[in-house]
């Protein structure tokens, strides 16, 4: 980064936060500012990033602070403002993509663990700062892949924070567990034929009944009573593929659906379910998954959990109120959880309208500043628990 903070460190934490705010790591081409190092000239580089913070007793399990750097595209049409120059207004709101998914933590870890430092404090336990590309695609290039490299087994990470959700109230909303993102495109052929006639088994018949199954599951959710995102399954046609003219009877239709599957629901059974929808559309009719997440691991929210109980305490001397929820979308904590290393999602956002992917995205400055204060005790206590029998 490349600071231009003038006077103290609220300035310099604005001005870096805005600074990467600037930086375009926007999807479907994001600059991370890389070079390709690879003999392929078409094989596409990505970088994780670390930096260490070594703890007095290094041998102890460490706390990892993750953040992805990418971020989703813009409709810049219906922004207010540049979506890139993170312009802020008279009420100190900083208008950007990425200003709360999830910029705004990447540079909160960094300038906590920077004021820590200038206090002259020692932590007991290594931090890691972890930076990773293509979070909003999958991760497949990222986390995912990582979590499976050396390298990361070597960080000898006992516990992680990586991103949450914005709080339009007074609370902080935590996250301890995720659905399950199923990304599956059904495909329907059929015969094809002249537009003028009735010709039987068409694909459009059969992806008609596909839609209607999937549609008539999501409506059977939305009514589910007294629940928050996390706890009901959603489904979203987002996708519709197939035709080439208007007098042509086309020979195949795909349709694309995102669904999010809360952590209680038995995936097989699921799947079986759809599977069924798919036999009753019609023949041949078959379905591909792009994202089939399958992990429903909980990082335990238990009193005596020492992770936990580090956590909101910490939040309790700070008097913050917590609300523990299921993540409803998707984060890379599920690829940290999956190798059995608890992980909590947590974006100190509070008063502040959940605005992720949305247009005019924004945080207010004080809400980003605070957030700072916030991860200043959150790391200091992690890396404080006590070594457990198992660390002697
Ligand atoms: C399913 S991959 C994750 C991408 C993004 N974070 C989402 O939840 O949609
Ligand atoms: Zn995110
Ligand atoms: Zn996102």
């Amino acid at each position: 980064f490349i600071l231009k903070g003038r006077n103290g460190l609220k300035d310099l934490s604005v001005s870096l936060f805005r600074e990467y705010l600037r930086l375009k790591t926007v999807h479907p081409d994001p600059d991370y500012g890389e070079t390709s190092s690879s003999q392929d000239e078409t094989a596409i580089c990505r970088v994780v990033a670390i930096m260490t913070w070594e703890g007095t007793n290094p041998t102890l399990k460490s706390i990892l602070l993750n953040s992805h750097t990418d971020v989703v595209p813009v409709y810049q049409e219906h922004w207010k403002y540049d979506a890139f120059s993170a312009f802020k207004d008279a009420e100190g709101n900083i208008f950007a993509r990425g200003s709360q998914d999830m910029k705004c933590v990447t540079i909160q870890y960094i300038q906590a663990v920077r004021r820590l430092k200038a206090e002259g404090r020692k932590l007991m336990r290594t931090v890691h700062l972890m930076f990773v590309p293509d979070e909003e695609v999958g991760g497949h290039k990222g986390m995912e892949t990582f979590v499976k490299h050396p390298e990361f087994n070597k960080l000898n990470i006992g516990f992680a924070l990586d991103e949450g959700l914005a709080n339009p109230g007074e609370a902080f909303t935590v996250f301890y567990g995720e659905r399950n993102p199923w990304w599956i495109t059904v495909h329907c052929p059929g015969s094809p034929g002249h537009g003028s006639r009735f010709v039987e088994n068409t694909a459009a018949e059969k992806l008609r009944q596909v839609i209607n199954s999937f549609l008539d599951f999501r409506e059977k959710e939305k009514q589910s009573e007294c629940f928050t995102l996390g706890d009901v399954t959603t489904v979203n046609m987002t996708m519709v593929k197939g035709g080439v003219a208007y007098n042509v009877i086309p020979a195949d239709m795909d349709v694309s659906f995102d669904l999010r599957i809360p952590p209680k629901v038995n995936l097989q059974e699921f799947e079986r379910q759809i599977k069924k929808w798919c036999t009753e559309a019609g023949e041949d009719v078959t379905y591909k998954f792009a994202q089939k997440s399958m992990n429903q691991k909980l990082t335990s929210t238990a009193e005596n959990d020492p992770w936990w109980s580090a956590f909101s305490a910490a939040c309790k001397a700070m008097n913050l109120t917590l609300e523990k929820e299921i993540f409803p979308a998707a984060t890379d904590s599920r690829f940290i959880r999956a190798v059995g290393i608890p992980a909590i999602g947590f974006s100190p956002m509070n008063r502040t309208p959940i605005l992720l992917h949305d247009h005019n995205e924004y945080l207010n400055e004080r809400v980003f500043l605070k957030g700072i204060s916030v991860f200043e005790r959150l790391i200091s206590a992690l890396a404080s628990v006590p070594a457990f029998p198992d660390e002697a």
